[in-house]
């Protein structure tokens, strides 16, 4: 495996980044493009490796009607195609990496179990792979979920509704998590002229068809919070983000009221954001991440690299995601003495035996397959001089460009091969 050795030759950042659109906005565009029965254009689609992988798979190997579907780490896309599968006539089988099989599955297939689906488990009972027989789907048209453990269950079910016979009526139970992620889908799917009612915890749809209209996807905010991290970590920093809206449809577009509490301030421009950095000060000591769980790590790395004490809560997602990003973050804080112990629902990040800032210290990150460890802890060279991180093709996930675009503001990042046993 290859290893990436980035270091710092400035503290002053300035330049223009064009982010990758939103993978999230991506693979719903491309679900319901496979739903609409008339074609429609989506423009700005992300070139994230999850949302190329998707498309592969929709247009060539399903439209082929290939046997087994592969989505290798894309979460979204093995709980969407679920929901899309089981309603698609043929025999499917779906599965994707080690630790996909790893990822849960069960409240979505007893979901669309409830609905009619056949749905089998033939591995684990509850993960993947699943084999599936695509049918329709008229045992009821009202079911239950628990909206607490994936937003993306959710997704998945609500953009097949429309296309169920009886519609469907979806009860949440629970906390719901990550709750923009459902707002998303269903803004999108309106954006294609499906209606819903969503009174208290009961989303309805009924039986509408898709209409086509172009949809274009805005650039990803969760790719966004890597940048706001170097402005926080900067002694002076000027960047702008091309394309990004105030009203956006991402839920992770909350990091821009949040980094005003770490000194960054965002200027909303007719063409995009401006980034920058006006104070050292924090002024925030608790953050809840259950509604935006993809810049969690993003935000622990911020508290490390300005010594900053800060409780987290709403991180139960992360344990399931590309890996168990709270152990991960542990482990990598760790290499630096900054620790993360649990108290109920809380973790408490504590810096104070922290050795950044305190003499240059040239660390291994492990990335643990996960992109956004990756992204997360890169900005940290700006307080710590060089630091090697494994993986770096990891970003490809969501952000394929990440490296070339450190280099354009002014960092070097040189890839070898990894020769440690790390
Ligand atoms: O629907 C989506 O596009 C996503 C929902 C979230 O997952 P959970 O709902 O599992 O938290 C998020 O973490 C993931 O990166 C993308
Ligand atoms: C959790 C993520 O993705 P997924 O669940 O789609 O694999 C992510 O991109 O951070």
């Amino acid at each position: 495996m290859n290893s990436i050795l980035v270091k710092k030759t400035t503290d002053v950042l300035k330049g223009e980044i064009i982010l990758p659109g939103s993978k999230s906005e991506s693979n719903r565009a491309l679900i319901m493009q496979a739903l609409c029965k008339q074609p429609f254009e989506i423009q700005n689609l992300s070139i994230a490796d999850d949302t190329v992988t998707l498309e592969h798979l929709l247009k060539t190997e399903i439209a082929s009607q290939q046997t087994e579907i592969n989505v290798g780490p894309a979460g979204t896309a093995m709980r969407f195609l679920t929901a899309l599968l089981s309603v698609t006539p043929g025999e499917w089988l779906l599965t994707g990496t080690h630790r996909m099989l790893e990822r849960p599955i069960k409240l979505l297939v007893d979901a669309l179990r409830n609905l009619g689906a056949d749905i089998e488990y033939t591995g684990n009972e509850g993960f993947p792979p699943l084999k599936i027989k695509g049918k329709d789907l008229n045992l009821t048209n009202e079911i239950s979920i628990d909206g607490s453990v994936s937003s993306q269950y959710i997704s998945a079910l609500l953009m097949i509704a429309p296309t169920l016979p009886n519609g469907l009526v979806l009860n949440l139970t629970g906390v719901v998590a990550s709750r923009p992620y459902i707002e998303m889908t269903l803004a999108m799917m309106a954006e294609l002229g499906i209606e819903h009612s969503w009174t208290n915890n009961t989303i309805g749809i009924k039986n509408q068809p898709y209409q086509a209209n172009d949809l274009f996807i805005e650039p990803d905010w969760s790719g966004s919070s890597y940048w706001y991290s170097l402005v926080a970590l900067s002694k002076e920093a000027n960047i702008k983000l091309t394309g990004l809206k105030d009203h956006s449809l991402q839920g992770d577009s909350v990091i821009s009221k949040i980094m005003e509490d770490f000194g960054v301030k965002t200027d909303f421009l007719k063409d995009g954001i401006n980034l920058t950095k006006t104070s050292d000060k924090v002024t925030v000591d608790f953050i809840d991440f259950e509604h935006c769980p993809d810049i969690a790590q993003t935000l622990a790395v911020i508290c490390a690299g300005l010594g900053h004490n800060c409780t987290f809560t709403g991180l139960e997602s992360l344990k399931i995601k590309e890996t168990d990003r709270v152990a991960a973050l542990q482990n990598e804080l760790g290499k630096y003495g900054v620790t993360i112990t649990q108290e109920g629902l809380n973790y408490h990040i504590d810096c104070s035996k922290s050795s950044i800032n305190k003499a240059a210290t040239d660390t291994f990150i492990n990335t643990y397959h996960d992109h956004r460890m990756a992204m997360a802890f890169a900005p940290l060279v700006l307080k710590v001089n060089s630091m090697e991180i494994e993986d770096p093709k990891v970003t490809g996930k969501s952000y394929p460009h990440f490296w070339e675009d450190l280099e354009k503001i002014g960092f070097e990042c040189t890839q070898s091969e990894l020769n440690t046993t790390n």
